[in-house]
């Protein structure tokens, strides 16, 4: 059943590069548990509307809100800030670097399409996955160890390995170190930028499994972003399909890929068909 606020509210959201919209007129809802896919081909507008979401672009026009428990807490600051924390759904635009620097640590991961882009390379895969519970409080090493051990088998990182760097692994067990990192501390909302398209067709399949399982056991809500519908089908309820910077078609995953309206999304989907 879903709750009655969903967890980020988009409306009419847009970015501009200079005088021209990279994505503009945004709007879309997503509730816990749900995995939303923004298909479209390069230069369509996807990066941008992710980065737009996760605040590493302004979002120059339209509103981004976020339903957080978390961030009601005390040590935020003055009472006002306080006051706007504790409220439902909150205006991404009105916090504060710090605010937004909270929720990278406690609510938002973010899955990098090179593991490079999201993981420390030279620094063990037991120390990449242990940093951020040490960035949320965790202080004993044993604990820290135990947590991280349990996550990196979870991603089917072989027990003998932890203590080597992602520097010598494989990419598709780079891509599994990165996702241990960023579900280990809890997250509620994990962005992917195209997280399995720098790996062989065959390592693909095995790791949108794992992010399938584990998204549905976890409950996370996700927007994955990617040019291949094979990925969106696979692991997303609900997708985007972007043109030119904007939305021309959503609705459930197997509507929009069995039944595209839109023209432009038939093409997409029928040149997949025929390559
Ligand atoms: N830094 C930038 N400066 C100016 N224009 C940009 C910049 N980044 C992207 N754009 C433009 O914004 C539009 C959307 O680009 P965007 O990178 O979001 O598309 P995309 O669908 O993610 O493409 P790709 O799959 O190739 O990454 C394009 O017209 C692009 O040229």
């Amino acid at each position: 059943m879903k709750n009655e606020t969903p967890l980020l509210s988009v409306t009419g959201a847009g970015h501009r590069y200079g005088d021209r919209f990279g994505c503009r007129d945004v709007s879309f809802d997503l509730w816990p548990g749900e995995v939303l896919a923004v298909v479209g081909e390069s230069g369509s507008g996807k990066s941008t509307l992710l980065g737009m979401l996760s605040q590493r672009l302004t979002l120059d026009e339209g509103t981004i809100r976020y339903r957080t428990a978390r961030l009601s807490d005390a040590d935020l600051g003055g009472a006002g800030e306080d006051e706007r924390m504790a409220e439902d759904l909150l205006d991404l635009s009105t916090l504060s670097e710090r605010e937004v620097r909270r929720l990278w640590r406690t609510d938002w991961g973010f899955v990098h399409q090179n593991a490079a882009d999201g993981l420390r390379m030279h620094v063990s895969a037991g120390g990449n996955v242990g940093e951020p519970l040490m960035a949320n409080g965790w202080r004993h090493y044993g604990k820290i160890r135990a947590e991280a051990e349990e996550w990196l088998r979870r991603v089917e990182i072989p027990a003998d390995r932890i203590d080597e760097a992602p520097a010598t692994y494989s990419g598709g067990m780079r891509q599994r170190v990165q996702i241990a990192r960023n579900l280990v501390f809890g997250p509620r909302l994990v962005f992917m930028d195209e997280p399995t398209s720098s790996l062989d067709v065959s390592v693909q399949a095995r790791l949108l499994d794992l992010i399938r399982s584990l998204v549905a056991e976890l409950g996370l809500a996700v927007v994955v972003v990617t040019h291949d519908l094979a990925v969106a089908r696979l692991i997303s309820h609900r997708t985007l399909v972007m043109k030119d910077g904007v939305v021309i078609e959503s609705g459930l995953t197997d509507r929009v890929l069995d039944d595209p309206q839109a023209a432009y999304t038939q093409l997409l989907v029928s040149s997949i068909l025929q390559g």
